[in-house]
């Protein structure tokens, strides 16, 4: 705008604020409001994950053990996101979570209880929570279903002892693992059924039972418009993590072979030998197969990466809620320094970044999103919901869910025997620590609302896209400042914290760090969704 002919000057360019010598945070920065000529929903946050994976929501989940199985997996393809599986186990275990996820067609994994025909059901609990119990050959999913026992149908039965081939009712109605929530849905009401089991109609495996209850909540869950993240193969598209290690090409033939859509190769340093010799053998050995680079903070790192042939850059190193290694190492970058100074050199080459850590809330994500990431990844924000691996505790009269560090030694010792072959003799630093993030129900309804107010982020800066926010970025027209109300915030320790510091010799003596990443975990508030 000009006033008497000169250009109204205020707030920073972000290219005239990242090169002042300083490391930003997110919390640091804020935008200047710019101005809005569309609504809310004429913003649309369709993006790229990697050079050749297209997005409808640019959200990723961690590929860490109390965050991505096959239950994130599954749901955030299904909201049109991705998931990246943790390797924190043996190479088959992470292929059977990856064929888990992509084995389904909506965003549910029950458990259901199988029995053999010579089997008897001795109590109620035998049922657990299920309404049934199926019948199979083998006593579990893997072989034909013979009959189901209803537990209505067992509370009237005279000899329970006698076993269930006796009493079930032989060859029960099916419906196929293909059908969309819709056609389960009408199927269901059709049939005057209360649940039906899922059969896969390849092997005949029972995959899942859905009940009327099951398909009116997941039906109940708010509509993001966009699409599922579908593969070229038909199935939600699955990520997974990888080392640079040797044997870790054999575990990338089993995640292959499981469908695993692109790969991340999981490092805090990405820029290594090692990791530039794997992104070469997995471009060379698997030319379709996408593959992530990280984790890089630098230009340099990155254009080290991107010359190997990265498909994708994984940005933050030090930012996470769970990290310790600014601490331990002294490395690291703050997130919005490291996502605009990677994002300005990646987009040059038309590689994606996606953010990883740090992010607390929807501010978060639209300030890593516009400074330049087409994608976010992250750990804490999801640990606490339903679809995240583990059960949920109470603690000080809140339910809450384990959140680690996949380089705190619990860990790291759970994985030592997988992961670090051979190296187990090797002293072990710690280079994050154990908490819990507050229960925050299920990804399928909190993402909508933080998709939601990721849009009016993006309305108030005048951006109706990624890439227009991008341009206003680049063009200087989007302006922001430091702002240091954050700074000192971030000094005050919330109250009603939760974490164990697992290097904790002495209980009573809570070193600095865990301290630190306590008000870290404990400012994980659930978005504010009004149902
Ligand atoms: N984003 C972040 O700021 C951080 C993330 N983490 C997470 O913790 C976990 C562990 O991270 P890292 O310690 O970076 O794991 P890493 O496996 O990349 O590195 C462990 C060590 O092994 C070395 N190494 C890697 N490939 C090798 C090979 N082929 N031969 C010999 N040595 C090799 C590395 O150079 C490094 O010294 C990861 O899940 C990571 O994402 C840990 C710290 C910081
Ligand atoms: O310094 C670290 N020590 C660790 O033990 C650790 N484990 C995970 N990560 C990284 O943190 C990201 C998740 O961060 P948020 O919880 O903030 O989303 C993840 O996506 C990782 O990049 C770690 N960083
Ligand atoms: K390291």
């Amino acid at each position: 705008m000009m006033m008497n002919g000169a250009p109204i000057e205020d707030g920073f360019p972000a290219e005239r604020l990242f090169n002042q010598g300083y490391s930003y945070t997110y919390d640091d920065v804020i935008f200047l409001p710019h101005f809005i000529d569309f609504p809310t929903d004429a913003v649309h946050l369709n993006t790229k994950l990697t050079k050749n994976i297209h997005l409808s929501i640019p959200c990723v989940s961690s590929p860490m053990d109390t965050v991505t199985e096959s239950s994130m997996a599954l749901s955030m393809a299904a909201l049109g996101g991705l998931g990246i599986v943790h390797y924190n186990n043996l190479a088959s275990e992470q292929a059977a979570l990856i064929r888990s996820a992509k084995s389904r067609r909506i965003p549910f994994i029950s458990d259901p209880i199988f029995k053999t025909p010579s089997d008897s059901i001795d109590s109620f609990d035998d049922f657990a929570s299920s309404p049934c119990v199926f019948v199979t050959q083998s006593g579990n999913s893997k072989s034909k279903l013979l009959g189901v026992v209803a537990k209505s149908d067992w509370e009237s039965l005279s000899d329970k002892d006698a076993p269930v081939s006796d009493y079930m009712s032989a060859s029960p109605v099916t419906a196929p693992s293909s059908y969309s929530l819709e056609q389960v849905a009408s199927f269901l009401a059709s049939k005057k059924l209360g649940f039906v089991p899922l059969v896969s109609e390849r092997d005949g495996e029972v995959l899942d039972l859905v009940t009327t209850a099951d398909v009116e909540r997941i039906c109940g869950f708010p509509k993001l418009g966009g699409l599922p993240s579908i593969g070229k193969d038909g199935d939600f598209m699955v990520g997974a993590a990888m080392g640079t290690r040797e044997q870790d090409k054999e575990r990338l033939e089993h995640l292959v072979k499981a469908g695993a859509n692109v790969v991340v190769l999981d490092s805090s340093q990405g820029n290594s030998i090692y990791q530039i010799e794997m992104i070469k053998y997995v471009k060379r050995t698997y030319p379709d197969l996408d593959v992530v680079g990280g984790n890089v903070v630098t230009a340099y790192q990155a254009q080290n990466l991107i010359q190997a042939g990265a498909d994708a850059l994984r940005v933050g190193m030090g930012s996470g809620s769970i990290c310790t290694t600014q601490e331990v190492c002294a490395v690291g970058r703050g997130q919005a320094t490291a996502v605009y100074k990677v994002s300005s050199i990646a987009e040059q080459c038309g590689v994606p970044v996606i953010a990883d850590g740090g992010i607390a809330n929807s501010g978060h994500i639209v300030k890593a999103l516009v400074l330049g990431a087409s994608t976010v990844m992250m750990g804490s924000f999801l640990a606490g919901s339903n679809e995240a691996p583990g059960i949920y505790e109470y603690q000080g009269g809140r339910r809450i869910k384990k959140y680690r560090g996949m380089g705190s030694l619990e860990a790291m010792t759970k994985g030592s025997d997988v992961r670090y072959l051979g190296d187990s003799a090797k002293l072990k630093v710690a280079q994050g620590v154990v908490g819990a993030v507050a229960d925050k129900g299920s990804v399928l309804k909190f993402i909508p609302y933080t998709m939601q107010a990721v849009k009016q982020g993006f309305q108030d800066l005048g951006a109706s896209s990624l890439q227009s926010a991008h341009d206003l970025l680049k063009s200087r027209i989007l302006r922001l400042e430091v702002w240091l109300r954050f700074v000192q915030e971030q000094l005050k320790l919330k109250a009603g914290c939760m974490i164990w510091y697992t290097m904790r010799r002495n209980p009573s003596e809570i070193s600095k760090l865990s301290f630190r990443a306590a008000n870290h975990v404990c400012n994980l508030d659930p978005v504010q969704c009004d149902i």
